[in-house]
């Protein structure tokens, strides 16, 4: 089978975290339409940190068909589903509590097994299983997109720098117990199951990201976490940055509109 290498990331540059905001909604209703068009459901991991309330611009929007989304969570703490450190609860917080998506389509890590960090993991793993092992024979699942943030030590879902989890190439669901951010607990989905998504975005905005996103950008082969995402073809990863973040830069595959 011919390989194709990965297609470059394209870069949107916007002013300020309001115009990310418009823009990400914006881009997520595109690759939503076309989901919808193509097989009538749309399937979208998000992640928590600074990521759940760059969503606000899909408050209210008639154009998100919010009874076709089936949303997982690209990692999660193992901390009780309303606990203030839960990527869910931040979601919900941020979005879902504002919005009429259906509760039986938010798939949540099982909140009984919070004891059993690995029936935990395998358990979200065999929920993913549900959603993408029956309809295609792909090793991995395809998802229509993986909203992603990095932290300022190019971590990216819980893979951080100099992890084992890195090298991880079997498992779609992995668990950690020593997350150097806290908290300690979390899973995560593994960079095979990032890179085959049909659509990857990265959101990051601020002052503090300068340093990291131009070592991931311009020097994506010292390897931080972050700069492993590559999605394979025909797959294609998108960075939505603010000026503060993108002011080192010198990558420029830069578009300005969405
Ligand atoms: O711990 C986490 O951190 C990353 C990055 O967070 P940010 O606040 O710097 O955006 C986040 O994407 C991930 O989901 C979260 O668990």
């Amino acid at each position: 089978m011919a390989h194709h290498a990965p297609h470059a990331p394209i870069l949107f540059a916007f002013r300020n975290v309001d115009d990310i905001v418009g823009g990400l909604a914006s881009f997520i209703i595109k690759a939503q339409k076309e989901s919808l068009d193509k097989k009538g459901r749309f399937t979208i991991a998000l992640s928590g940190g600074s990521l759940p309330k760059m969503l606000s611009g899909l408050i209210g929007n008639p154009a998100v068909k919010w009874d076709k989304w089936h949303v997982y969570y690209a990692d999660e703490r193992v901390v009780p589903l309303d606990h203030p450190e839960s990527n869910h609860l931040a979601c919900t917080n941020e979005l879902f509590s504002k919005v009429p998506i259906p509760v039986s389509q938010i798939h949540t890590i099982d909140a009984d097994l919070l004891n059993d960090i690995e029936e935990l993991c395998d358990a979200y793993e065999k929920e993913l299983i549900r959603e993408f092992a029956q309809k295609d024979a792909a090793r991995f699942p395809v998802f229509d997109l993986i909203l992603l943030g990095m932290g300022q030590d190019g971590h990216t879902v819980s893979l951080f720098p100099g992890h084992e989890l890195l090298a991880e190439d079997d498992r779609w669901v992995a668990y950690i117990e020593d997350s150097p951010k806290p908290p300690a607990k979390r899973i995560t989905f593994t960079f095979p199951v990032i890179n085959h998504a049909a659509r990857v975005a990265f959101v990051a905005h601020g002052e503090e990201k300068q340093d990291v996103l131009s070592e991931v950008l311009d020097d994506p082969e010292a390897g931080l976490p972050a700069a492993r995402v590559r999605p394979a073809h025909p797959g294609q990863l998108y960075w939505f940055v603010d000026d503060a973040a993108a002011a080192k830069v010198k990558y420029r595959r830069t578009l300005s509109k969405v």
